[in-house]
């Protein structure tokens, strides 16, 4: 696991966009050979997203073959809603890049069927060739995309119940009245996301420094889904000073000489 620890968020956004722009790019990927990106919602990722808006608008990347995948949708609010996944990725990123819109993969939270829904999501990434890098975020609680503490390892996509903490996070958004928050989601599951080539886990501020502890230090356990990544041959973690705070001091120093000498 690669662990890139910087000074502060706006270096976290800018570092883990120009490692996309350069994957890429690198790819020079076409219609028939697309780079396939797999994303996420929430605070974490929006410095990052205006980042690559900003590339994108100075000519440095083109997402016009680049196919992506969410991370995760609410169940049981309309797809137009202002706090719906859909509306965050369209209003943050999709809208202001020159991505082709029939590329974008987002779960619907209200199909009719959402066992089939979950079912023809993995299909679909499968009939891509897979996702080549798959960036995320993660909750308070170690959560990566919504597998909640005791999510199976293994799992794929499929609806999941959230946690009470979840609820009480993001009612941040529902005008911070957690009746308002939905109860369910559809999430891809830990074992689509380590399934990738790549995962690149952005994790700022001191909020999340016990998950990242229990990503980089502790054991691999179900409780704290995103220590599943310490089993992935090419994990990376991006984080700020402040999410460094519960890491041993030991585990720090080794981390920033690793990348000192690397960079
Ligand atoms: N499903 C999302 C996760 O994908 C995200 O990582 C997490 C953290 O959000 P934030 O970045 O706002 O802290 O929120 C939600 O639970």
């Amino acid at each position: 696991m690669r662990v890139i620890i910087q000074p502060n968020y706006a270096n976290i956004s800018r570092w883990t966009a120009q490692y996309i722009v350069d994957k890429i790019n690198k790819a020079n990927p076409t219609p028939e050979r697309p780079f396939v990106l797999g994303l996420p919602t929430g605070s974490t990722p929006i410095g990052t997203y205006r980042e690559l808006i900003r590339l994108n608008k100075e000519g440095k990347v083109s997402f016009r073959n680049v196919v992506t995948f969410n991370m995760d949708e609410y169940c049981g609010i309309p797809q137009n809603h202002p706090q719906s996944y859909h509306t965050f990725m369209w209003e943050n990123f999709f809208s202001q890049v020159d991505i082709n819109p029939a590329n974008v993969n987002i779960l619907n939270g209200n199909a009719p069927d959402l066992e089939a829904e979950c079912e023809a999501y993995e299909d679909k990434i499968k009939a891509v060739g897979g996702i080549k890098l798959f960036m995320g975020g993660i909750g308070p609680d170690g959560h990566i995309a919504f597998n909640e503490p005791g999510s199976s390892l293994t799992s794929r996509t499929r609806q999941k119940t959230l946690t009470l903490d979840t609820i009480i996070a993001n009612s941040r958004f529902f005008d911070n009245d957690i009746n308002q928050v939905p109860k369910t989601a559809l999430t891809v599951g830990v074992g689509t996301v380590m399934e990738s080539q790549e995962v690149l886990i952005i994790v700022n501020g001191h909020g999340k420094a016990r998950a990242l502890r229990h990503a980089v230090e502790e054991g691999v356990s179900q409780m704290w889904t995103i220590s599943a990544l310490q089993l992935h041959r090419h994990g990376i973690i991006v984080c700020d000073e402040d999410a460094t705070n519960e890491l041993k001091v030991g585990t720090y120093k080794y981390f920033k000489d690793i990348e000192a000498n690397n960079l």
